[in-house]
């Protein structure tokens, strides 16, 4: 069991290193099983539990993978991929396992997929996949607790997405890049990680245009090849700490982080009091007046993105006078409202809106993760809560966020990472 043990009341400063996108380099190594000769090499991987969870699954498909911690880098050798099923025991630990489809169905014919994890955020479908995969030729037998996708290879046709599915949009696109003639995916996800997959698979030999417009062509190939690709880095983990200055009154600067990619939570953040100065590759970020409250609608890119909806809830808590918070993702994303009121928040929860009335002093105690993003807030509400909080579970926060208790420590605070057999 790791659990996350917060004290607060330390304004952060200093520098903090921005890690590789989670949600580029699961489906980045989702494109380098595809390629069937050579060794891919992905750069600026962030360490995080995610990312193990991909390389065993890789290996229990077949290919040959090192993940070189020190440099961040992972190199894949997928030329004999010989196994179909993504076994329920690694897939079921993270959502990234649904990127391993296309490369199944490409290299072996075939996919059975056990079971997706993922955190828990209400319903997370997977029609759009499934519809898609069988406009393109496949064979989907969806059975009570194992999927089979079986296709004989896959041809162009036009596919739409009700909503622009994030994953959804990258397996479709990887689907189509080795199938027969022209496909057209309409109401394609947006986001910078959608397009920096695009980027590596444009690299890899696939043809596709459109991304970034909502509109994606995609002409298949007959083979696709193994190369070096430097992961995006994470938006997500850039607001995070963004957001750490913003509640602890600090002031930071973040490498690597990219201030467009932050959509509406920049200005979200600025009507909140917080202040950002661009200066190249380092982000600098400051708050030194009270917080204001803020109204939130969470939207796909360039909206207020989802994941980042939790931390900001923490962030409200602490602004004098009412926010207001809508989910339009996820029906099942404000498990953390109940945690935060024990610490002596005021969160009201109707439907999908949440009214957070502040400010109101925080005060540690023992609290739950439900999630990824709720666990990353609670160490949030550590930062500014007075006492101790302690955070379970702790693998949930580690899904996400390489060597948090470190990057937080080198800002000044008091973050530990604990890891016990109870
Ligand atoms: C590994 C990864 O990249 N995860 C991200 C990805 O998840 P993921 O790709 O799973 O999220 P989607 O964009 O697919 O899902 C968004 C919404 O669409 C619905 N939907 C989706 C697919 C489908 O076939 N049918 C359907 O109804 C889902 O139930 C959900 O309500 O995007 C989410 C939304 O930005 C982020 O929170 C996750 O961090
Ligand atoms: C929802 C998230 O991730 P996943 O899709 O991997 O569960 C997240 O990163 O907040």
């Amino acid at each position: 069991m790791v659990r996350y043990r917060v004290r607060g009341g330390n304004p952060l400063r200093g520098t903090a290193f921005i890690q590789g996108a989670k949600n580029a380099v699961l489906p980045m190594i989702g494109a380098a099983l595809l390629a069937a000769k050579g060794r891919t090499v992905l750069r600026n991987v962030p360490i995080i539990e995610d990312v193990r969870r991909a390389v065993e699954l890789a290996e229990a498909i077949g290919a040959k993978v090192e993940l070189h911690e020190a440099e961040r880098t992972l190199v894949i050798d997928a030329s004999r991929l010989k196994s179909p099923v993504l076994p329920a025991e690694i897939a079921r630990r993270f959502r990234g396992s649904v990127l391993f489809v296309p490369a199944l169905l490409h290299r072996l014919g075939e996919a059975i997929i056990e079971g997706v994890g993922g955190c828990n955020l209400g319903s997370r479908n997977l029609d759009f996949h499934y519809l898609g995969y069988k406009r393109l030729g496949a064979i989907v037998d969806e059975g009570d607790s194992v999927i089979h996708v079986k296709t004989a290879g896959f041809t162009g046709a036009t596919l739409y997405l009700d909503t622009p599915s994030h994953t959804g949009t990258e397996n479709l696109i990887m689907a189509a890049a080795l199938g027969r003639g022209t496909t057209v995916i309409e109401n394609a996800a947006l986001e910078p990680e959608v397009l920096d997959v695009i980027e590596m698979l444009t690299r890899m030999g696939a043809r596709i245009s459109g991304g970034g417009t909502g509109f994606i062509t995609v002409e298949g190939v007959e083979e696709l090849q193994a190369v070096e690709h430097t992961v995006m880095p994470d938006r997500l983990d850039a607001g995070v700490f963004a957001m750490a200055a913003a509640i602890t009154g600090g002031e930071v600067n973040l490498v690597g982080a990219d201030l467009d990619h932050l959509g509406v939570v920049r200005y979200k953040l600025e009507q909140m009091g917080v202040e950002f100065s661009d200066h190249g590759a380092v982000l600098h970020v400051r708050r030194d007046r009270p917080l204001r409250p803020i109204n939130v609608i969470t939207d796909t890119y360039p909206g207020f993105a989802t994941d980042l909806q939790s931390p900001i809830m923490t962030v409200a808590c602490l602004a004098d006078g009412a926010s207001y918070i809508h989910e339009r993702i996820f029906d099942g994303r404000f498990a953390l409202a109940s945690e935060l009121n024990k610490m002596g928040a005021d969160i009201e929860v109707k439907e999908n809106g949440a009214v957070v009335r502040g400010a109101t002093p925080l005060t540690g105690t023992e609290v739950t993760a439900h999630d990824l993003r709720s666990g990353i807030a609670l160490v949030l509400a550590g930062l500014a809560a007075e006492g101790e909080t302690v955070i379970e579970s702790g693998y949930l926060i580690d899904r996400g966020h390489s060597y948090l208790a470190e990057r937080m420590q080198a800002l000044g605070a008091d973050v530990r990472r604990e890891i016990s057999s109870s």
